[in-house]
């Protein structure tokens, strides 16, 4: 047995191995270590008398769920090393085999899965930079795949984009060559790394992995450049995507059947968006819980599927910049939008499906049971109904879908006739093909039903025959049948019965005749499962015959689901279509903050308008006090720009949105901090990448640039920053600053414009009108700020102080302010604090000088009085 398992334990690599010893799955040195510490076990061991004891840890078969979940979550791989015959079948030794390798990116267990949320494996390879290139620009393939749908992409990327592309994919998982020169696994990251052999990457291989698993001849037909003489540009996503199928295939014997295609995703259809703007924009997760609750995604989605929610996240992370494309999205949502009854009835028949990529992906991995293809059925059932009202659409997108979904009406037909009402998760489960579908598991199962009703008559007549009253007829694993009667009864038992065990208050007999109905019964049940278990898998020989037919159904129900999603959320909040334009332009019209419009109470929100455009002004300034709603409105700008381009409406009365090819938002301090880097080096690092890779067609949105330092490197910055933008870059820029002074860039500069947020002042109290007006702020309000958030009464008034004497110092902009002292310092002595107070106030020397020992204790009561009042004259902070 420990021969099998260092088999095993070779095959599986770092993988903990879990191997099915009975009942229990149990790990061996090191792996039952780790296992007791990560899964709270106890640890054992085997051989404990010779001096090299084996340490062990188990535990019971069918909490392997809930462990596996703990050990991924702990950032561990697994292989599970299953019993591969019936122990009371085999001859010598049980076989056993290991039937997957689990690790973070490679789940497809229910239980371990958000429905809502894809599972990524995802894998990075680098080659060395062309001739007279940065090692940035260097070429890195990137290719992603999801083991539980078959989804499965792959690109090639310059070097200085891999996190942000990694950020938008969000793997759980990342495969990394070992020994890669240039690229090493980020130890910060929110995935686990995986070291992989540089042999996986080798172009050979993986072109022959990918050709042999995906059914191919060359990789050219899913729209690779590749040249003849092997190379070609694309060859670094086609190395990755090899070394995810290898990795695949290695971890996973049950099959890859479900892996039909790679899509090659090609940056330039996709709105850029790095990963610190992701991140600020909360498209997917928050900022402060990383949670997808309370994120743009999370009050968008109105879908009714995990496969519609799970494409949401990638339209919402991915929009489109070809306005065609764009058109075709909006033009399923305005159909859906107008058609409410069409909309509802749609939106009900999806909510009745089920999950089919993942349930396909079950299948094609062979670890599927009857109560997935029952899920088939249900979700085939119900496309009839969907089939029908997406006939005569007028919208192309709709039309499209209609034609994708297959009813598969032969299937739907044998697995609806084959399958039971409530079928079990297991087919060893047994019982789940109905009565009437196979007449020879009908005539073993009415075999087995006529034994044990003789049986249970023989019973009857036994008591009968005997006198005993309480005799019965009972089964278990080691016996079979058998008469059990109590002790009191005896003096009855008839010679015929053979005895077979003795308990405590009764004796337990077999008869030859209840034998040869128990071999009957028992025959028959057997034969009865195995035929069970054959009608099973021509099923699902059957549905995974049907696997492109209806992995192209799941992914048009993920399609309309999320267009009517988006409809309905349209309809439901009043968001309008917006206008799509080549031009470089933002017309917004009463817009609002897509989250806050919903989160806030029904007509809280302020709407606000936006114009952008080489007329108005390409560089908006923002001014206003502080928590008039600066952040928020540049946010909703940028938020509004990326739903229209993903093909949602927008919520405002009316917006023209020009097609963005990036959309940069450099907001707040990010946690980039964990990494060591100070606030301000963090914002110039970002501003820089902004400055360098803007386009005339990307949307800037920046958050006070410059705060993090002293005001003037902090304006200066900020100004040249502007100018840079305006001159030489062109792009849409949303710039909320403090810094009033840059209102004046508007009187030089011909594209910039001022905007700031209206407050009203009324006796003393500030109210914020959340409303952008034309025109710069001349005021910030820090202080007003400052005393609603609780900041003690007489800094405050301290502050106002200072403020008048500033704002009343006619200088320079770039003068150094003087700042007359406290009025209340009196003495005009300038004082100077220590940790104890002040240094050379006159009482101290006065103080030194005294001679305590002379005085009288009254002297000393009269000293120390004048003494207070003498502080309290020269000074009020004593007090
Ligand atoms: N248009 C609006 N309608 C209603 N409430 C709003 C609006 N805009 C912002 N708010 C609310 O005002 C608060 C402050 O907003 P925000 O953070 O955008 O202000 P800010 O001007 O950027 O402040 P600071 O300069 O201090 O960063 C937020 O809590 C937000 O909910």
């Amino acid at each position: 047995m420990m021969r099998q398992y260092y088999e095993a334990k070779e095959a599986c690599g770092d993988a903990l191995l879990l191997i099915r010893m009975g009942d229990f799955y149990e790990l061996f040195h090191e792996d039952a270590k780790t296992a007791a510490r990560v899964l709270g076990l106890t640890l054992t061991s085997r051989d404990k008398d010779s001096d090299n004891p084996t340490a062990m840890a188990g535990f019971p078969h069918h909490q392997l769920d809930a462990y596996l979940r703990k050990l991924i979550m702990a950032g561990y791989r697994a292989a599970v090393c299953e019993q591969m015959e019936d122990p009371k079948q085999a001859k010598g030794l049980v076989r056993r085999e290991i039937t997957r390798i689990v690790s973070a990116g490679t789940l497809t267990d229910e239980e371990l899965l958000d429905p809502r949320e894809a599972n990524y494996l995802a894998c990075v390879f680098s080659v060395s930079p062309r001739r007279g290139d940065s090692d940035q620009n260097a070429p890195v393939g990137i290719a992603w795949a999801e083991l539980s749908s078959g989804r499965f992409e792959a690109g090639v990327f310059p070097r200085h984009r891999l996190e942000d592309e990694l950020e938008r994919i969000g793997p759980a998982e990342v495969l990394y060559r070992e020994d890669d020169p240039r690229i090493s696994p980020d130890t910060t990251a929110p995935w686990s790394a995986t070291m992989r052999p540089a042999w996986t990457f080798a172009v050979d291989s993986s072109k022959e992995i990918l050709c042999r698993l995906l059914n191919v001849h060359n990789l050219e037909g899913f729209g690779f450049q590749l040249d003849a003489d092997g190379g070609g540009e694309d060859l670094p996503a086609i190395r990755a995507a090899g070394a995810i199928l290898a990795y695949l295939e290695e971890t996973q014997p049950g099959g890859l059947d479900h892996f039909d295609s790679l899509s090659a995703h090609r940056r330039s259809t996709v709105v850029q968006i790095d990963a610190s703007t992701r991140r600020s924009l909360e498209l997917t997760r928050t900022l402060r819980t990383a949670s997808r609750d309370g994120s743009l995604l999370d009050v968008l989605d109105h879908t009714q599927t995990p496969m519609g929610a799970r494409l949401l996240a990638d339209w919402l992370s991915a929009p489109l910049v070809d306005e065609a494309s764009i058109a075709q999205r909006h033009d399923a949502v305005e159909e859906l939008v107008n058609e409410a009854k069409l909309r509802a009835a749609i939106r009900a028949t999806l909510k009745n499906t089920f999950d089919l990529s993942r349930l396909l992906g079950r299948i094609a991995t062979a670890r599927t049971g009857p109560r997935d293809l029952q899920q088939v059925a249900r979700t085939l059932a119900s496309l009839p109904a969907l089939k029908a009202k997406l006939t005569a659409r007028q919208s192309q997108f709709l039309q499209a879908l209609e034609g994708q979904l297959h009813l598969c009406p032969d299937l739907r037909g044998k697995l609806e006739a084959a399958l039971t009402d409530e079928c079990p998760l297991s087919a060893a489960d047994g019982n789940f093909i109905r009565t009437g579908y196979d007449s020879e598991l009908d005539s073993l199962r009415d075999l087995a039903r006529g034994g044990k009703e003789w049986i249970a008559s023989y019973q009857a007549t036994q008591m009968e025959e005997t006198g005993i009253p309480n005799l019965k007829v009972g089964f278990n694993r080691v016996f079979g049948y058998y008469l059990e009667v109590s002790r009191a009864h005896q003096d009855k038992v008839p010679a015929s019965f053979i005895r077979k065990q003795t308990l405590k208050n009764a004796e337990r007999y077999i008869t030859p005749e209840l034998k040869e109905y128990e071999e009957k019964v028992l025959a028959a049940d057997e034969k009865a499962q195995a035929r069970e278990q054959s009608i099973f898998l021509e099923l699902r020989t059957e549905t995974h015959d049907a696997l492109r037919l209806l992995q192209q159904v799941g992914t048009a129900l993920a399609n309309l689901d999320v267009v009517a999603s988006l409809a309905e959320l349209a309809a439901t909040r009043n968001w309008v279509r917006p206008v799509i334009t080549e031009d470089s332009v933002l017309e917004i019209v009463e817009g609002r903050h897509p989250v806050l419009d919903i989160t806030m109470p029904q007509g809280e929100f302020v709407p606000n308008d936006c114009q952008a455009s080489p007329e108005h002004g390409m560089v908006l300034l923002i001014t206003g006090p502080n928590m008039a709603g600066k952040s928020t409105y540049i946010r909703q700008v940028a938020l509004l720009t990326l739903l229209a381009q993903a093909g949602s409406f927008v919520p405002a009365t009316r917006a023209t949105i020009g097609l963005t090819d990036r959309i940069f938002a450099r907001v707040g301090a990010s946690d980039e901090l964990s990494r060591g880097q100070s606030t301000f080096m963090v914002e110039m690092v970002e501003t820089a990448r902004i400055l360098n890779t803007a386009t005339s067609r990307s949307l800037v949105i920046l958050d006070e640039i410059g705060r993090g330092t002293s005001t003037y490197d902090g304006l200066s910055l900020a100004w040249a920053i502007t100018e840079h933008l305006h001159e030489q870059i062109g792009a849409r820029t949303l710039f909320a600053t403090h810094y009033h002074e840059l209102t004046e860039l508007a009187d030089s500069l011909p594209r910039v414009s001022n905007y700031n947020v209206a407050v009203r002042e009324w006796d003393d109290q500030v109210v914020f009108l959340h409303r952008i007006v034309a025109g710069g702020a001349d005021k910030s309000y820090g202080i007003h700020v400052a005393r609603l958030a609780g900041v003690p009464a007489a800094v405050n008034e301290r502050a106002k102080d200072i403020l008048a004497q500033l704002e009343s110092n006619d200088r320079d902009q770039f003068d150094r302010p003087a700042i007359a002292p406290r009025e209340t310092n009196k003495s005009n002595t300038p004082l100077q604090l220590t940790l104890f107070g002040f240094a050379d106030h006159p009482l101290l020397d006065e103080l030194k000088k005294l001679n305590v020992d002379d005085l009288t204790p009254l002297q000393a009561l009269n000293y120390l009085k004048a003494a207070q009042e003498k502080l309290i004259e020269t000074t009020s902070v004593s007090s």
